[in-house]
C-alpha cells in the first residue's frame, strides 16, 4: 500500500547542499508496524514529512494505494493528509481547554462526520486505547503523559487513516509507559489494519516492530549495533 521509490530530498543551506534523504526505497503493507531508527540528523524528521505531504521529496516517488504524493498539487495533498494520514507527535499535540473525548472528536468534525456518530466513534476509540467512561471526560492537564498520548493515538485513528505517522511517539515518557504506547501502537496496527510508522532513536524499540529500517546520513543501512 505504500511504495517508495528512490526518495531524495535536498535542502540548501546557506550555499552548502544536504541530501536530508538520499535514495530512499522501501514498501510496507496495510496493517504492518514498521520502525525507522536513526541517529539525530539522519533524515527521520524530514523522511516523516515527505510521507506525511507535508514536503516534497526533490526525487522519486511516494505511492499511496497506486497514486503518487510526491506529484499531488497542494489541495489534493491537504485532502490526503486529512483523509489518509494520522499523526502522532512527542508532545501529543492536544488541545487543552478541551476534554478527551472532545479532543478525539475534532478531526471528525472537521470531515464532518454528524455529531451522533462522532461521540460513538470517540467512546469506540477511546476504550480501546484503555479509557474509562470517567477518563474521557478529563482535560489534558488532568491526564498523565502516556494517557494523553494514548488521547492522541486515538485521535489520530479518528477518521479511519490508512497510515499512522508517529514521530517519536515514547519520547517524552518513561521507559515503562513508552513501552505500553509502543506495544499499544503495534496491537493497533495488526488490530485495526491501519498501517503504522513509528520513529524513534531507541533501537532495542524499534528491534520490536514487524520491520525496521535503519537510517544513516539519509540512507538505509542494513543492521548494526
Ligand atoms: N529545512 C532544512 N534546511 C536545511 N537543512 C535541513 C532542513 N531540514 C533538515 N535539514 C538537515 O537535514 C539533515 C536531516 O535532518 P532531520 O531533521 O531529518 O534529522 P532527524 O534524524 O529527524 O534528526 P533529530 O532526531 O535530531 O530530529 C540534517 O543534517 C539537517 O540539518
Amino acid at each position: 500500500m505504500l511504495h517508495v521509490t528512490d526518495v531524495k530530498r535536498m535542502f540548501h543551506a546557506g550555499g552548502i547542499k544536504v541530501l536530508a534523504v538520499n535514495g530512499v526505497s522501501f514498501q510496507v503493507d496495510q496493517g504492518q508496524f514498521a520502525s525507522i531508527v536513526g541517529q539525530s540528523g539522519s533524515g527521520k524528521t524530514t523522511l516523516m514529512s515527505l510521507l506525511g505531504g507535508l514536503d516534497k521529496p526533490t526525487e522519486g516517488s511516494i505511492e499511496m494505494d497506486g497514486k503518487d504524493i510526491a506529484k499531488m498539487h497542494d489541495h489534493s495533498l491537504i485532502g490526503y493528509r486529512s483523509k489518509q494520514i494520522g499523526f502522532v507527535f512527542q508532545s501529543y499535540n492536544l488541545v487543552p481547554n478541551l476534554t478527551a473525548m472532545e479532543n478525539v472528536m475534532l478531526p471528525m468534525e472537521a470531515a464532518k462526520v454528524p455529531v451522533r456518530k462522532r461521540k460513538e466513534r470517540a467512546v469506540e476509540l477511546l476504550r480501546a486505547v484503555g479509557f474509562t467512561d470517567d477518563q474521557m471526560k478529563r482535560k489534558p492537564g488532568k491526564l498523565s503523559g502516556g494517557q494523553q498520548q494514548r488521547v492522541a493515538i486515538a485521535r489520530a485513528l479518528a477518521n479511519k487513516p490508512s497510515l499512522i505517522l508517529a514521530d517519536e511517539p515514547t519520547g517524552n515518557l518513561d521507559s515503562q509507559t513508552g513501552q505500553m504506547i509502543f506495544d499499544l501502537l503495534k496491537g493497533l496496527a495488526h488490530s485495526q489494519r491501519t498501517t503504522v510508522i513509528v520513529v524513534t532513536h531507541d533501537l532495542s524499540m524499534a528491534r520490536q516492530a514487524d520491520m525496521m529500517f535503519q537510517l544513516k546520513d539519509g540512507k538505509f543501512i542494513e543492521e548494526e549495533g
